[in-house]
């Protein structure tokens, strides 16, 4: 007899909570939770109507299954289909989604519901925090990035020219519904680019779960109970922290880890995914910002060639060279650096780290250190 689909043989989803008082809300995590959908939206947010905010890509693979679940459990829904890609987070699309809102005529008390990746999630969820002054936000994020952490901590909001996600706001969801399953269907370059979200994890304070991965990243990349496992430790990770700094008042800035260089590349790529996505970009900051704390005397060279042979052992990029088409000059990619939302009174914010598993967050790096690193780092 041939074995179940893991959708049929796992029927609990793992739940993750997010502790934020009367703002707390249950990430679920597992397989089929597409068909469930419905069932969780009415049983948790009686009477709600719905906007489901999705990209073509996303559509032509989950929308059908994803509408026919909230109508069977009598949620409307009315879909608003963006084009899909990084350029869809920007003033433009926003009006879009904005505007299919208004047109549908729901209230502060329905509910947009994002279902896609990244760039989805923020992009709805931005628009959720405006429109009425804050409406009910339910993320169904299909990407493992979305699922192992912008789906989770309530950052919303677009890029424009002069950065990235440079405008938006805290909204947090109400639900999160991760359906593993989604996953299969995502290409093997996406999928990658997730993964550097994940090993992010290990990395700022999880050294055990760094070496976890190091060991078992093929069976994550596989499916099955490590798939699930894995993202469901991702989201642990994320909601501490969040739970302990919503606002990034603090230590939230250390889920930043490699995005200060990461940022300033997509920046200067053009936001074009064919040239670098949002977790290629980390992959080469994580890598960065290794290196950097080793330059600094901060950590030991070992740390930073371990962290990078781990990146490049999944086929993510490591290095400034590794972003097709050339980069600008250092000077340059100091200028976007300089756009960060960590800058304070001026001072550059970086997440440094003293080893695996020991990052933190280092106020006041001088940027001449960081521009002599930048022209280092992009010699042939
Ligand atoms: O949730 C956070 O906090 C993070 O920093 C997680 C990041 O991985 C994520 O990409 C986030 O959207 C970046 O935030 P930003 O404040 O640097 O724009």
């Amino acid at each position: 007899m041939s074995r179940a689909p893991i959708s049929e043989t796992m029927t609990a989803p793992v739940t993750v909570g997010v502790s934020l008082g009367d703002r707390s809300y249950d990430i679920l995590i597992g397989p089929g939770l597409v068909a469930k959908a419905g069932a969780e939206l009415a049983r948790r947010l009686p009477g709600v109507r719905a906007a489901i905010v999705t990209d073509a890509n996303v559509a032509a693979h989950h929308l059908e299954a994803f509408q026919a679940s909230l109508s069977a459990s009598g949620v409307d829904a009315q879909p608003i289909v963006v084009a899909a890609g990084e350029k869809s987070k920007g003033f433009d699309t926003l009006q879009e989604v904005v505007s299919g809102i208004l047109e549908a005529r729901l209230e502060r008390g329905d509910a947009v519901v994002a279902l896609g990746g990244g760039v989805v999630g923020d992009l709805a969820g931005f628009a959720a925090g405006i429109v009425r002054r804050g409406m009910l936000f339910v993320q169904a994020p299909t990407s493992l990035l979305a699922q192992v952490d912008s789906s989770v901590g309530g950052k919303t909001g677009i890029n424009t020219p002069h950065g990235k996600n440079l405008v938006g706001v805290f909204h947090q969801p109400q639900l999160v519904l991760a359906d593993t399953d989604v996953l299969d269907t995502l290409p093997a370059r996406e999928f990658r680019a997730g993964y550097a979200e994940m090993a992010k994890y290990g990395l700022i304070d999880r050294p055990d779960f760094f070496a976890w991965l190091e060991k078992n990243w093929q069976a994550v990349f596989d499916g099955g109970d490590a798939r699930v496992e894995a993202i469901a430790q991702s989201c642990r990770a994320k909601a501490a922290v969040v739970a302990r700094d919503e606002r990034e008042a603090g230590d939230r800035a250390l889920l930043n880890l490699g995005h200060t260089f990461g940022h300033a590349l997509e920046a200067a790529t053009g936001y074009d995914g064919s040239r670098l996505v949002h977790g290629e970009g980390v992959a080469i900051g994580m890598a960065l910002a290794h290196r950097f704390s080793a330059r600094l005397n901060l950590a030991s060279p070992d740390d930073a060639a371990r962290v990078e042979a781990h990146l490049s052992a999944v086929g993510l990029p490591t290095k400034l060279s590794d972003v097709p088409g050339g980069l600008p000059g250092a000077e340059r990619l100091l200028t976007y650096i300089a756009q960060d939302k960590k800058v304070a009174r001026g001072a550059l914010t970086f997440v440094l780290t003293h080893g695996v598993g020991q990052s933190f967050v280092a106020r006041d790096v001088p940027s001449s250190q960081v521009l002599a690193f930048l022209e280092e780092s992009l010699r042939p």
